[in-house]
């Protein structure tokens, strides 16, 4: 009997810990609801302190965001008549060298370069810096995409996952995609949408926003939540610039630095290393 007691006090005194955990866990997510808010963006150039960025915050953990009225008409028009001619219907990439085409995405896209139109290109890198605080140097190009009626791409993830394939950073010599960046350059007559269905949020593609979110959890592992999906478009079409921010950018480390980087980051945060 008295051992029983006591097993009833210490569950009694686990579940009241549940309770407070919980209690606790409760208000934190009240806290970033909270936190949720707009704000202007005026940090970095003298262009973004004239005309700062309107930033939505959607999401902090993992920050997810959308920053309102980020390209000029001219510009979009820009990018979308240069490439016009040059789509070819996009790829996906399921393993390393083994890129093809599927069903999963059916967009037509061309590549935007400093061939292409050296000053508009400069216009928008300098328009990324300021909402990133990135140089694209050491980043992918940029990718004009267009999906007609019906054109959709199934729920992905962006990143490489370079952290748990540290063996892959030869393929990927500036690194995993840290953030993705999705100009909308129309606005689609329906559907069409941006979605992440694991943070329940629905983004409809609104002409001069730039949606933008971190891939990446802070020691460089791909994190899961940011799965995505660009929904079916039922009528019209939609276009977009995507831009992928790669790990080298930030603070230009060089491949090998950003593996050890990552290993070093490993070890302390596992207690093990990888397995190769
Ligand atoms: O078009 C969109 O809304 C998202 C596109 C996308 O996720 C991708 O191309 O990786
Ligand atoms: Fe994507």
């Amino acid at each position: 009997l008295v051992w029983n007691q006591l097993e009833l006090e210490h569950t009694e005194q686990l579940l009241v810990e549940n309770l407070k955990q919980y209690l606790l866990e409760l208000r934190q997510r009240h806290q970033m609801i909270k936190n949720l808010h707009c704000r202007y963006h005026k940090k970095g150039s003298a262009f973004s302190r004239l005309a700062p960025l309107k930033l939505e915050i959607f999401s902090h953990d993992p920050y997810v965001v959308i920053y309102h009225d980020v390209l000029y008409d001219a510009e979009m028009q820009g990018l979308i008549d240069s490439t016009r001619r040059r789509m070819s219907r996009s790829m996906v990439q399921y393993e390393i060298r083994q890129i093809e085409i599927s069903e999963q995405r059916t967009s037509k896209e061309a590549p935007f370069t400093e061939k292409n139109d050296p000053q508009l290109l400069k216009r928008i890198y300098d328009r990324l810096k300021d909402m990133t605080g990135c140089d694209m140097l050491r980043s992918e190009h940029l990718s004009i995409l267009l999906y007609d009626q019906g054109g959709h791409h199934d729920p992905h993830v962006d990143y490489h996952d370079l952290y748990w394939h540290p063996q892959e950073y030869e393929y990927h010599p500036f690194g995993d995609r840290q953030a993705s960046v999705v100009f909308y350059l129309n606005d689609v007559e329906d559907g069409g949408e941006t979605v992440f269905p694991k943070l329940q949020l629905v983004i409809p593609p609104t002409k001069g926003s730039a949606l933008m979110w971190h891939n990446l959890r802070p020691w460089g592992e791909g994190d899961p939540r940011t799965q995505h999906a660009s929904c079916p478009v039922l009528s019209g079409y939609k276009q977009v610039a995507i831009q992928w921010i790669l790990q080298g950018t930030r603070d230009l480390v060089t491949p090998k630095d950003a593996l050890s980087k990552r290993l070093r980051s490993l070890h302390s945060h596992m207690g093990h290393a990888p397995q190769q």
